[in-house]
């Protein structure tokens, strides 16, 4: 997994937040499309925003773009209050790239690139054009009918159609959806360009590992906010750490060589002669399990931290809204759950 490059141009977090949203609700009818939902995103990050089919991203997205009028809650969307009356203004700082391109695809990217420019009547049009055209890397295909393009450079015009306004805030629903790696590579490779050049980033998307790879904070979100945080700092929250010990032979009474050790918290068995430990404190915990294994002459092959990934804390957290809808526990307070959690992981034992 590649390192996010760093910003030159803007940091994070300078300034007023790009978006700040308090208890914002869309409801259509009795359909509760999200509710009570707040959270801010702070000037050049890159804000992922996670959840299930049907969890509320598009109409979110929507909402803050003004294309739907929220039904309660207040949002501030690149320093204006999202207000009727600042629909026009709000639309000219920001940009979407929807899902589906939606372009002209018996016109070249050119003439594509020329009709919106003209459409959101951006000044110095040509010079526009073609700083985009080149930030998509696609300015030697300018004269391509956009109908004889690939979907990855189908969705390149898309992004280059959306810096056209150079937009303060730029949404991105699903932009590599349909897309072969290679093809999400090179869109994950633009938005790392976006993030150097300092523009705010709204990324929804059903792929984690891409929201890891690419976002500086992440929200999971499922019709209500559940949570949100850096993906490491979520993995913490949510997880205890643990370390996975590996051994040339099963251990003969693994209870025994764990289970007095102050800083191993719990531990459960993992394949023929591997092991999972929770720890409290790595740096007491380590050499302590290394003496104990030793202690009972044990062959160690490794002792090695086990990470949980970003998609281990979007099951964890999604799992427990299907278990609450299951038991009708939709309402109860979401805390008791994480706790609920992390309580699982306490010293088991083999089953
Ligand atoms: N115009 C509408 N009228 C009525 N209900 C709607 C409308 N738009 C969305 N909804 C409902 O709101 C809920 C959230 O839909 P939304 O499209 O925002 O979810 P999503 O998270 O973007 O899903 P997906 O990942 O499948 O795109 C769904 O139950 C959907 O049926």
């Amino acid at each position: 997994m590649g390192r996010r490059p760093d910003r030159p141009r803007v940091m994070a977090g300078s300034g007023a937040p790009a978006l700040s949203v308090e208890h914002l609700s869309k409801h259509f009818g009795r359909r509760v499309a999200f509710d009570d939902v707040s959270f801010e995103v702070q000037r050049g990050e890159v804000f992922g925003f996670l959840g299930p089919n049907g969890a509320g991203k598009t109409t979110t997205v929507r909402t803050l773009c003004t294309l739907l009028a929220p039904t309660s809650g207040s949002a501030t969307v690149a320093g204006l209050a999202l207000v009727p009356a600042n629909g026009e203004r709000i639309r000219r700082r920001i940009a979407i790239m929807p899902e589906s391109p939606g372009l002209y695809l018996r016109l070249s990217v050119l003439e594509n690139l020329r009709c919106f420019a003209d459409l959101y009547e951006v000044p110095s049009p040509a010079a526009r054009i073609d700083h985009a055209l080149r930030a998509v890397n696609l300015a030697d295909r300018a004269r391509d009918v956009c109908g004889s393009l690939s979907k990855g450079m189908r969705q390149r015009v898309a992004l280059a159609r959306a810096l056209l306004t150079e937009p303060q805030v730029l949404f991105l629903d699903e932009p590599t959806s349909g897309l072969d790696p290679a093809a999400a590579r090179e869109v994950h490779e633009l938005i790392d360009e976006l993030r150097r050049r300092g523009v705010t980033v709204f990324l929804t998307t059903h792929r984690l590992a891409e929201a890891e790879r690419l976002c500086d904070r992440v929200a999971i979100f499922n019709t209500t906010m559940r949570v949100v945080g850096r993906p490491g700092d979520l993995r913490d929250r949510l997880f205890r750490r643990e370390y996975a010990v590996r051994t040339a032979a099963p251990l003969p009474e693994p209870g025994r060589v764990f289970d007095g050790l102050p800083a191993v918290e719990g531990w459960r068995p993992d394949g023929v002669a591997g092991y999972v430990l929770a720890v409290s404190e790595p740096a007491v915990a380590v050499p302590e399990v290394t003496r104990a294994l030793v202690a009972v002459g044990a062959d160690v092959l490794s002792i090695a931290e086990s990470r949980h990934s970003l998609e281990d804390v979007y099951w964890a957290l999604i799992d427990q809204d299907k278990l609450a809808d299951q038991s009708e526990l939709a309402g109860r307070d979401k805390l008791t759950g994480q706790s609920k959690l992390i309580g699982q992981n306490k010293r088991s034992g083999p089953e």
